[in-house]
Order: structure tokens, then C-alpha cells, then sequence
């Protein structure tokens, strides 16, 4: 038998807490993001996004627990990490008044590229982020959109291996928000590990295969985007359609078998929503029983919590 390999996840952290003048913004958060992975930070308002943000890409040192980025400690190896990182703020920083190519120069040869080598950089980030016709233009009279854009393909100057990015897609209009994901896929494809912040779970969903969720400083949920809306394991969900409509007899039936928590029929008259005690009893079960009862099952598969919904449940009320 092959023994699983194991890849040394790209940020790790444990147990890390920070405070501002007394106000604990982390209150000893734990999560894991692995290699190639496009993973989804999300929270609401002051709910410690940002300060984690800034740990992981060594411009904040955590005042307690331990961070890693690539293995190495960010109160440590600040360089040797600063070097396979990106970070995009989530504001545009103060180079309006320059030219998309003479912003990227700048940061190519703050990176220490040579002239040749920069032209050669600049050209092809401007392809990857869809900017090419763009390299003239002054930032300025760019839309958020196209800002967002030239500010990710600063952060790709350095060809990093990891892109921290807050909030990329706020303010975005659905147009852009939807380039920019494409985009960030493309990125994935080849081969970065993408972390990414949002105050909004839907927002990230389709693009990410695994998310952290964050509330006042706490770690709610760390994994896979499909075990989030499949939460509550113990007891799960089930959409049953008919190929006949639902009657009453049958709903009575189920109610009363052993383990079975709820059955609730919904605005399609073939459709029930079920839901049961897996300590008590199985979907094999489940699905024999409604077989013996009526016979005619058209489809049976596992309801997802609504996105929005899963985010309520595990986030408290009230604005920070
Ligand atoms: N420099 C600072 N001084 C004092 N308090 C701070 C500082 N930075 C953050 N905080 C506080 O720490 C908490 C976490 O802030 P943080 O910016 O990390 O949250 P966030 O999840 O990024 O929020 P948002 O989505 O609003 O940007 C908030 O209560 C915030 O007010």
C-alpha cells in the first residue's frame, strides 16, 4: 500500500493572538491553507481579517502563538518569506498619477529586476491580468475595476509563490468581479496558492475549495467548502423527489421510524426534506424505508445549507 503524502501546508498557523490597546483582535486563532489551494478568509466587519492578513505577510509580528509561511517563522525569516509573497492591500496606494508601466517598473526594480528582464516581466503580468492595451494609461483615470488589476499585476511582479489579497473584489461592479476570479483561477492553475479575504461567503464560493471563517477574533470554521454546507454531520439532510406526489400516509410513516428528526414537505408536491440522526440511523435506511413505503423514488440527494445561511449560523449578530 502507498503511503499518503503529507505536503507541508504554505501558511500555518497556531494559536495566535493579538491585541490593539487592549482590545483582543485574535483571540488565539488556528488554521491551516495548503499548497495550490484557493482559500477563502471570511468574516464581517472587525472580525480580525486584516490583522491576520498582515501576520501572515510579516508586516505585523503576532504577539502570541506561532506562524508559518512556507515553513519558515514570520518573526524570523521576514526576507526569505517576503520574497515568495504578494500582497495586496485593500486600497490603492498612492501612485495615481503614473502610468500603469511606470508603476510596475518601480516595483520590478525595487524587486532588483534588471531593465531588460523588467520589460520582459511587465509584459507578461499585463497579459495574465488582461491589461495589455492598458501599459500607457494613467492610473488614475482607471476604473476600480482596471485599479484592481494593475494592482494585481504589481503584486505578480515579483512572481510570487503565495498572493495575499484583502478584499480584491470590493467595490467591484459583478462584470469585473467576475474577470478578477477568472483571473485568479488562471493564477491557480498555475500553480500559486491563493488566500483571499471577503466579508462575503457567497462572493468566494464558487471560486475557492476551502475557506476560514472568522468572528471577533475567533476561528468558527476551517475546511472544505462542501463540508461547510454539509456542516452538521450528525444530522444531515436529504431532498427526497417522487415520481408520485407526496401523500400524508407516507409522511406519518417516516416521522415515527427510529432516528428520523424531521420530515417536512415543500412547495413541490413531490418533494420532501428530511432530515435524521445518523447515530441512530443510515441513508441506506432511509432510503429502503421510503422504497418499502411508496416505491418510487425519482432523486435523493443531500440538501446543502444555503451559503448565506451556513455564514449566519456560525457568525454572531451586531456591527464591530
Ligand atoms: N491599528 C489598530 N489600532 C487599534 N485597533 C485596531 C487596529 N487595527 C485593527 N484594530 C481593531 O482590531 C479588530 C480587527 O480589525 P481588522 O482590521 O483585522 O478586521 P477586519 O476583519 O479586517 O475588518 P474589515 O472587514 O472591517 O476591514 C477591529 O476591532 C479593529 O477595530
Amino acid at each position: 500500500m502507498t503511503e499518503p503524502i503529507f505536503e507541508q501546508p504554505v501558511i500555518d498557523i497556531q494559536n495566535v493572538s493579538h491585541s490593539f490597546k487592549g482590545h483582543r483582535a485574535l483571540q488565539g486563532i488556528s488554521f491551516q491553507v495548503q499548497p495550490q489551494s484557493l482559500h477563502g478568509f471570511v468574516g464581517p466587519n472587525g472580525a480580525g481579517k486584516t490583522t491576520t492578513l498582515k501576520i501572515i505577510c510579516t508586516l505585523l509580528r503576532p504577539q502570541g502563538g506561532k506562524v508559518e509561511v512556507f515553513g519558515n517563522d514570520v518573526r524570523s525569516a521576514v526576507k526569505d518569506i517576503r520574497k515568495r509573497i504578494g500582497f495586496m492591500p485593500d486600497h490603492f496606494s498612492t501612485y495615481r498619477q503614473m502610468t500603469v508601466f511606470e508603476y510596475l517598473d518601480f516595483f520590478g526594480a525595487a524587486y532588483g529586476l534588471g531593465v531588460e528582464q523588467r520589460d520582459q516581466v511587465i509584459n507578461d503580468v499585463l497579459t495574465l491580468t488582461d491589461m495589455d492595451g492598458r501599459k500607457d494609461s494613467l492610473i488614475s483615470g482607471l476604473s476600480r475595476g482596471m485599479q484592481q488589476r494593475v494592482s494585481l499585476a504589481r503584486v505578480l511582479v515579483n512572481d510570487p509563490d503565495l498572493l495575499l489579497l484583502d478584499e480584491p473584489a470590493s467595490g467591484l461592479d459583478p462584470r469585473a468581479r467576475i474577470e478578477l476570479m477568472e483571473i485568479l483561477q488562471e493564477l491557480k492553475r498555475m500553480g500559486k496558492t491563493i488566500f483571499i479575504s471577503s466579508h462575503i461567503l457567497s462572493e468566494l464560493a464558487e471560486l475557492c475549495d476551502s475557506v476560514t471563517i472568522i468572528d471577533r477574533g475567533l476561528i468558527k470554521y476551517s475546511g472544505s467548502m462542501d463540508g461547510l454546507l454539509t456542516h452538521e454531520q450528525e444530522h444531515p439532510s436529504y431532498k427526497v423527489t417522487l415520481e408520485s406526489e407526496v401523500n400524508e400516509l407516507l409522511v406519518e410513516s417516516l416521522v415515527n421510524e427510529p432516528g428520523i428528526l424531521s420530515v417536512r414537505m415543500t412547495d413541490k408536491p413531490r418533494e420532501l426534506l428530511i432530515s435524521f440522526d445518523a447515530t441512530l440511523t443510515s441513508t441506506g435506511n432511509l432510503l429502503s424505508k421510503i422504497i418499502e413505503l411508496d416505491g418510487s423514488i425519482e432523486s435523493f440527494q443531500r440538501d446543502k445549507k444555503h451559503l448565506n445561511q451556513a455564514f449566519l449560523d456560525l457568525t454572531e449578530q451586531g456591527v464591530r
